[in-house]
């Protein structure tokens, strides 16, 4: 988030059409809850689209790539591996650990999410395999209660940098203003 190491989310697997708003929900949630980038599968590219275009508006820095090796990314990151799945060790057991070796030895931090079965080499890869909850749900879901627990709750107060807009908070109705208007 800007304050401490990298933190980037991966997107492993995308079937076009069916999980196209899946996969556009996975980089709009690692853009919002505090994630510095989202790395997506090549065939993601209308996502990538996506994704942008929300960061031109609303602010960043975020940025959103697309990979044709997300395996390579995850054998080739140069920091720690966080793989969420419903099979892994609970997030309440394991977040001061990750929180500890990003935050305090800096190591920039991998999140990966898995959109249909997920490789068994992801498992014995990830140094930490983390359930949010043992229940099936979502990727997006998990991404997001996984990135609140690592921040603490730091990202809901961060600052959005060259947008174009911002959403004013109100008890009732909708409010967006131009950034012009300062
Ligand atoms: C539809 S699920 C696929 C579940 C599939 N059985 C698997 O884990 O290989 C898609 C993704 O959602 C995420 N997910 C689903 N439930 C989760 C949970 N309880 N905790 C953490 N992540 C979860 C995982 O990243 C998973 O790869």
């Amino acid at each position: 988030m800007h304050d401490d190491s990298e933190v980037a989310v991966l997107r492993l697997g995308h079937r076009p059409g069916r999980d196209e708003r899946m996969t556009t929900h996975v980089g709009l949630t690692a853009r919002a809850l505090g994630a510095d980038r989202v790395l997506l599968p090549d065939n993601a590219g209308q996502s990538k689209e996506t994704v942008a275009d929300i960061t031109d508006r609303f602010g960043g820095p975020f940025g959103v790539e697309l990979t044709d090796s997300p395996q390579g990314i995850i054998r080739n990151w140069e920091g720690r591996v966080v793989h969420l799945t419903m099979y892994g060790e609970r997030v309440q057991d394991v977040e001061d650990e990750i929180r500890a070796a990003h935050g305090d030895e800096g190591q920039p931090l991998l999140v990966v999410v898995g959109a249909e079965k997920v490789p068994f080499d992801v498992y014995e890869e990830a140094d930490w395999n983390v359930g949010v909850t043992n229940q099936p749900h979502s990727e997006v879901a998990g991404l997001a209660v996984f990135l609140d627990r690592l921040f603490e709750g730091r990202e809901l107060e961060r600052d959005w940098e060259d947008a174009d807009r911002r959403v004013l908070p109100m008890e009732t109705g909708k409010r967006v203003e131009s950034t012009d208007e300062e």
